[in-house]
């Protein structure tokens, strides 16, 4: 579980960047964290993996203050996939490179060498490829599983889909979808609404260093206040299903005004359709 308690933060102590920041991922969840451009989403990632810490309040990882905790042991718990791989990537091959992690933990080295295997097949990666070779997206993948390969509790992804292109992006969400499934905790930073109604399972929302409001995703991406407060646009589906119950006030109370997917839609359509067909 992590826990973030009234935490204010700041990187030069001048400008305070996060301002009173309290809530709480249970394990298990698959959060997504949204909000316009500089609202702090990256920081509150930073304090999550120790990078940062905070001015005041506490962050509490498993019920422990990240002050308390070892940057190796807070490593094992939370693993951090970087906005851009090549912060991350620092090997000469692939193999090393999954490797890294477990020798700057003092982890069990057979052990490692065993799920390095793993991952390896998993990926379908070759072993002595030099990593500044591979392209945006295998470089994104390779970074992604250098952090899947420690196994950790949780995941923190910073906007894990930027610069692919759509299978690509189709590829890393299939991966931590499954993650997540498997009982990973994972919680991203996210501008696309579509990848974050098709994949979160809830939504904390910042604007200007503050988290303006948190739920259940569809809540939060249904809720017109919170999307005007953070400069949302919901996925196409949602926005559809909501214009057109503002549009034809009869149709609040079906389905359509409820479909939050193409599946749901088409069949809340086809529905009204027939009711109508049978109408006749
Ligand atoms: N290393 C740093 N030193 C000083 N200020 C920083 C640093 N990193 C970020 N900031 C500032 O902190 C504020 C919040 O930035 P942050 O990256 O956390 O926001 P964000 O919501 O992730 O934005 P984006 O969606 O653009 O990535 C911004 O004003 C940014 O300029």
């Amino acid at each position: 579980m992590i826990e973030f308690q009234h935490v204010s933060a700041s990187y030069d102590e001048q400008i305070q960047i996060l301002r009173d920041v309290s809530f709480t991922i249970q394990d298990g969840d698959f959060v997504a964290f949204v909000g316009t451009n500089g609202a702090g989403k990256s920081t509150t990632m930073r304090l999550m993996n120790g990078l940062l810490k905070p001015e005041s309040g506490t962050v509490l990882i498993d019920g422990v203050p990240t002050t308390e905790l070892r940057t190796s042991e807070l490593a094992r718990r939370v693993g951090f996939l970087f906005q851009n791989p090549d912060n991350q990537i620092c090997c000469n091959t692939v193999r090393e490179e999954l490797l890294f992690g477990f020798k700057a933990t003092g982890a069990d080295m057979a052990q490692a060498e065993q799920r390095v295997d793993r991952v390896i097949e998993q990926f379908a990666f070759n072993p002595d490829d030099d990593p500044f070779m591979l392209n945006r997206g295998t470089r994104q993948l390779l970074a992604l599983a250098s952090v899947i390969v420690m196994e950790p509790h949780v995941v923190v992804l910073d906007e894990p889909t930027t610069g692919l292109d759509f299978r690509e992006c189709i590829k890393v969400m299939d991966i931590i979808r499954g993650l997540h499934e498997r009982g990973t905790t994972i919680v991203m930073v996210c501008h696309d609404m579509e990848v974050v109604g098709d994949f979160a399972k809830s939504v904390i929302v910042m604007s200007a260093g503050k988290v303006v409001d948190q739920g259940e995703t569809f809540a939060i991406l249904r809720n017109r206040e919170t999307l005007a407060k953070a400069s949302l646009i919901p996925p196409q589906i949602v926005d559809i299903s909501m214009g057109l119950s503002i549009m034809h006030p009869e149709l609040a109370a079906t389905p359509i005004a409820q479909a939050n997917d193409l599946r749901s839609m088409e069949s809340a359509v086809l529905n009204a359709a027939q009711g109508g067909a049978n109408r006749e």
